[in-house]
């Protein structure tokens, strides 16, 4: 077994299995401590609440609770694995929100037979939460099966392969291209993938700028254009006329290679026919459609990044859910509208350009990090990213008028420590 294998089934089998436990938040050593959070003294918050619905948030854990949900249909970039191997990646997510949001999270895999019992079994359930993460659900069926529970539930209703995946890459994209010289306006753009992932982030780069003409996206059956037949509703969004028919025809020339797809999909020779200076976010989990060493052997000039924690340039959703949810639940927020995926897009794609102290360089080898080539983004690590991203998310919340509370007196957080001290 390679070194990295062993090494995570030892992380996660030992010394006790999974990554996560339920914490205790009150006192519970004596009997009069029993008596408060169980009977007889339980019956006084389940009063409150049948009496008024929003004490819920006063009185349990509801409001700083998030469901982590998957039907394990697009696990990562390993495919349709099945709810029960979907678990690790959910409970992954948990440790995620709980490391770097102060966020509790319940991750559920769900067995279900059709789009139609995914949705039913989630709006069954979603009362317990104060919002809701949908992660690694294919699409097409994550589009229909996101729409409807967001107009039948009232907390956030977010899938993070979507919508966290295209906050992070707009920002990510936009720094990269500043970089080379380049302006989203102007650049030609390949994407690789036309699923979950890669429908959303093209929708938010279009809708902060990039030009639909200049995007090819290709799926498996080559590039999306007016005169394929066998398109949904959401592929078609990105078909224009075009002579281009194979990855290889849309690569010629292009800015940027955006791979929401599969590994190993990005040749050598593909890579050689970009423009100056392109950009590469080889984004497939775990493996990146080409890997860093053969794109920095191919050329001198690229900007690369993928989806992993192990080299520069790390564009992945873990930038974005954790904060995104935290800025959301303190104003709490019904749901999570464009306004605050571009305030989140725009707070991290700034934060990339100031100085990086030196415990996040630590944390990273101890090289002096700067916004440049192998830095475009900032790192998971970076406390700064709860202070900003979710103090921008919950100002957007506000102004677009989708938050129930004020600004929280404790914003803008200076670190998760912060998050009970309101
Ligand atoms: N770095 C990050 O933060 C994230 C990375 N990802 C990665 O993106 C990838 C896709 O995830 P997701 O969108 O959730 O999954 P989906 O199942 O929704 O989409 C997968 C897409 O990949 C396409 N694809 C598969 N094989 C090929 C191929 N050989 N050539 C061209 N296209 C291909 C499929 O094409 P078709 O439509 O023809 O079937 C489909 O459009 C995964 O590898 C995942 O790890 C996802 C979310 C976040
Ligand atoms: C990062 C992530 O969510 C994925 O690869 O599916
Ligand atoms: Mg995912």
């Amino acid at each position: 077994m390679s070194d990295l294998k062993t090494a995570a089934l030892e992380y996660h089998a030992h010394p006790r299995p999974g990554k996560l436990s339920v914490e205790l938040t009150k006192a519970t050593a004596t009997a009069r401590d029993l008596s408060l959070a169980y009977s007889p003294g339980v019956a006084e918050p389940v009063r409150e609440i049948a009496r008024d619905p929003e004490l819920a948030y006063k009185y349990t854990g509801k409001g700083n609770l998030v469901a982590v949900i998957s039907d394990g249909t697009a696990i990562l970039g390993l495919g349709n694995l099945g709810p029960l191997a979907s678990k690790p990646v959910m409970e992954g997510k948990g440790v995620l929100f709980k490391r770097f949001a102060g966020i509790d999270v319940f991750d559920i895999e769900v067995d279900s037979e059709s789009p139609q019992a995914f949705i039913d079994t989630v709006k069954r359930i979603s009362i317990t939460f104060g919002g809701i993460n949908l992660e690694d659900i294919k699409a097409p069926e994550c589009f229909e099966i996101e729409k409807a529970l967001i107009e039948q539930c009232d907390i956030p209703v977010f899938h993070d392969d979507q919508h966290g995946t295209a906050i992070v890459t707009a920002a990510g994209m936009i720094n990269a291209l500043e970089i080379a010289g380049k302006t989203l306006s102007d650049a030609k753009i390949v994407c690789l993938g036309a699923g979950a992932a890669a429908i959303s982030c093209m929708k938010l780069i279009v809708s902060m700028g990039a030009k639909l003409e200049n995007i090819y996206m290709v799926d498996s059956k080559g590039v999306i254009q007016s005169e394929r037949t066998d398109l949904n509703q959401y592929k078609a969004m990105f078909a224009h006329p075009s002579s281009k028919r194979t990855l290889a025809d849309a690569l010629d020339g292009a800015d940027v290679f955006v791979g929401l797809s599969g590994p190993n999909l990005l040749s050598a020779e593909g890579l050689k026919s970009m423009a100056a200076n392109p950009i590469v976010f080889a984004c497939s989990n775990p493996d990146p459609e080409i890997s860093p060493e053969l794109a920095h052997a191919t050329r001198n000039d690229v900007i690369m990044a993928t989806g992993r924690s192990d080299y520069p340039n790390q564009v992945n959703n873990v930038l974005g859910f954790p904060f995104i949810f935290r800025g959301a639940l303190d104003v709490r927020a019904k749901r999570i509208n464009e306004e605050m995926k571009v305030a989140a897009a725009n707070a991290l794609r700034e934060l990339a350009k100031l100085p990086v102290p030196q415990d996040v360089c630590d944390a990273y080898g101890g090289a002096k990090l700067e916004f440049g080539r192998e830095y475009i983004i900032p790192k998971p690590m970076d406390k700064r990213l709860i202070t900003l991203i979710s103090d921008a998310v919950a100002k957007a919340a506000i102004e677009t008028g989708v938050a129930t509370l004020p600004y929280p007196k404790n914003y803008p957080l200076q670190s998760v420590d912060d998050v009970f001290n309101g």
